[in-house]
């Protein structure tokens, strides 16, 4: 039977069925997890004349963890739920750099491009849903390749060179857009995804909430993304979950055969079925409690543990099926009992021949590794590439901008039918339209946009880490696709502005809608901002009140501006709903009947000589949310890209 060493040192050829081109081996990635400890809190409820207490504890997640996989090898991590294949597949890719031990790349400790030379292909994908995947694939494309700043991967062909260029090393050249429309047909064709290439991807995206492609398309388009470039290690995080087995099968079979092309493919899985167990190349085994059971060929586990424990796979058994109950603990058994078999599987596999005999030393080089991915493309290539993206989305989403449509118009028809005619028939009615019109405004402005961005900016925020955009452009190009809907406070300060019989000059008319149109997007860029430092709507949502009140509390209306504590004034000077409240009033206030126009603006304090400066305010708070905003994200980016 050949060793763990055997295998690792075979210098020549993958003979698996599959495998019909034979492949020098080139690369090696090698791993030893000494340790992966995290802390954790443990809270104990109250009891009997107990209080309740905290204790913080070291949970260890993986331990003694040793491996490699080569070119050409096909590698699945195999264990219970919990065992911690996802955690060693992120410490091995060095995606999660807080652990003791060592991981090295053709003998030699990763530099900053081991994280342009290998892919991660995550277990959630996201995808902007309403692409098609040959529209996501040529963002992919043009936006990774277009620019040739990022070094490709050494030792493997150009798409379409021949085979004699392998083995040198060669810096991505700007491709040309034919080269890269070639490359995303080949994609597409590599991961069989020809008869979906133009449906809309759908589903899950949290903007457009469709039907579109099935799941395992889904998961080869992600795969697909991955592969546009040659990366040299592809890591996968369950690339089968929640397909059925066929789906599951042909998913393996086409990573089997990224293989072929001398990739390293290293894989999580849950419960493979038979034929798919058979694709694998190498397998690596944990315990229900993170350790090794096995790592080697797979091809080898069974007489491995029928040689080193006497346990006998029964014929006809799915072999995946058998590991996993070897290495799962049996409900209603006694979990200490589990945990000494478990001691027993380690430690048979730590005292066999095919243990990997010269681990590597733990170090904490890793540690130090600064993630270098540059950016594919440049930057006005990837605004427009957004600008692109961002208008598919705006034409494509009628249903948002249908509604959007009808909610303006609705909140404008209510405001017209309440304050009928009546704006000019005194200082109360022409103050309480007005500012009910800004409050409701700063709601809608903000609430439309932390239901959806924080989605969107953990999206985002994956392509700035892989290098295929960059937050500036991103932000521009935004904010350019966003503008169109200001057709929405467009539409519902014209009804207001009519229905309620306001001055009737069209100029007037025209500034107080530009006025009503800055201040929406202030109060969108305020929502922005929010989002951007919040996890998920619901964090976004909750953190929302306690920036939109304060506005509404210092809007000049609600308390004598005298009366303000002078530590607390600067909130009026930051709060869009006093700039627009103070500037709509000024703007209207000569059509209240005789002298109301003054004894309000006395009432109010505001100044009416100050209408360009109050507008102007509204423009400078949108700019700073927005640069608000670009930082945030870019700290999000840094922090994707520091040690986890
Ligand atoms: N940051 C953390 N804090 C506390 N526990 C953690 C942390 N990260 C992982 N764990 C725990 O480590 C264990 C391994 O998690 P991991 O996601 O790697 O398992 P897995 O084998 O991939 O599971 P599954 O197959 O269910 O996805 C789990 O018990 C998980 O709860």
């Amino acid at each position: 039977m050949m060793t763990h060493e055997d295998y690792k040192d075979a210098s020549v050829v993958d003979q698996t069925p599959t495998n019909n081109l034979a492949v020098k081996i080139q690369h090696k990635l090698e791993w030893h997890v000494e340790s992966f400890k995290v802390q954790i809190r443990r809270s104990r409820a109250p009891g009997k004349g107990t209080a309740s207490t905290t204790t913080q504890t070291t949970k260890t997640i993986l331990q003694k963890v040793a491996g490699c996989a080569v070119s050409g090898e096909l590698t699945a991590i195999l264990g219970p739920s919990g065992a911690g294949k996802t955690t060693l597949l992120e410490c091995i890719s060095l995606r999660n750099r807080n652990f003791d031990g060592c991981v090295q790349y053709d003998g030699q400790a990763p530099e900053g491009r081991f994280f342009t030379l290998s892919a991660f292909v995550h277990q959630a994908d996201m995808l902007y849903g309403f692409l098609t995947p040959r529209e996501h694939l040529t963002f992919h494309a043009i936006a990774r390749m277009s620019g040739g700043s990022r070094t490709a991967a050494r030792g493997l062909p150009e798409p379409g060179a021949s085979q004699t260029s392998r083995g040198q090393s060669w810096q991505a050249e700007k491709m040309s857009s034919e080269s890269m429309a070639r490359r995303v047909e080949e994609v597409i064709a590599t991961v069989k995804l020809e008869k979906c290439a133009d449906t809309l991807i759908g589903g899950s995206d949290p903007v457009f909430n469709v039907k579109g492609i099935s799941g395992g398309e889904r998961k080869r388009l992600t795969i697909a993304t991955e592969l546009l470039q040659t990366n040299e290690i592809i890591f996968l995080d369950e690339p089968s979950s929640g397909l059925d087995s066929v789906m599951s099968e042909s998913i393996f079979q086409t990573l089997k055969d990224l293989t072929t092309q001398g990739r390293i493919v290293i894989a999580t899985v849950h419960c493979p079925s038979s034929k798919t167990y058979h694709l694998f190349s190498n397998l690596i085994l944990l315990t229900c409690d993170g350790r090794l059971a096995y790592s080697g060929p797979a091809a080898q586990a069974l007489s491995y543990f029928q040689a080193a424990l006497g346990i006998e796979c029964p014929q006809h058994y799915n072999p995946a099926d058998f590991v996993l109950e070897l290495v799962s603990a049996e409900p209603g058994v006694p979990l200490q009992e589990e945990l000494r078999r478990m001691d027993a599987l380690s430690l048979a596999y730590a005292q066999s021949f095919m243990k990997i005999q010269n681990p590597l030393p733990a170090d904490d080089k890793h540690k130090a590794l600064h993630d270098v991915r540059g950016q594919g493309a440049s930057d006005w290539v990837f605004f427009k590439l957004n600008l692109w993206r961002g208008g598919l989305q705006l034409a494509r989403d009628r249903i948002t901008l249908i509604l959007w449509a009808a909610v303006s118009a609705l909140i404008g028809a209510l405001f017209g039918v309440l304050y009928w005619q009546l704006a000019a028939s005194n200082w109360r009615n022409l103050m309480g339209l007005i500012f009910s019109a800004v409050v409701g405004n700063v709601f809608t402005g903000c609430l439309g946009v932390v239901m959806r961005f924080p989605m969107e900016w953990t999206l985002v925020v994956r392509e700035f880490s892989s290098g295929a955009n960059a937050v500036g452009p991103y932000m521009i190009a935004r904010f350019f696709t966003t503008l169109p809907l200001s057709y929405g406070p467009v539409l519902m300060s014209s009804i207001i502005y009519w229905c309620t019989g306001m001055d009737p000059d069209a100029g007037t008319y025209l500034i107080f809608v530009l006025i009503f149109v800055s201040f929406n997007w202030s109060c969108f860029s305020l929502g922005q901002w929010i989002s951007s430092f919040s996890a998920n709507p619901l964090v976004a949502m909750t953190i929302m009140p306690g920036f939109v009140t304060p506005m509404i509390m210092f809007s000049g209306l609600l308390i004598e501006r005298s009366s303000v504590p002078v530590w607390l004034a600067w909130i009026e000077d930051v709060s869009v709903v006093n700039y627009a409240f103070d500037t709509l009033m000024a703007q209207q206030m000569h059509i209240l009947p005789g002298n109301q126009g003054e004894v309000v603006q006395q009432f109010i304090q505001f100044n009416p000589r100050k209408m360009g400066w109050n507008v102007g305010m509204l423009w400078i708070l949108t700019a700073a949310f927005q640069v608000l905003t670009y930082v945030n994200l870019r700290v999000r980016l840094r922090a994707s890209r520091s040690v986890k």
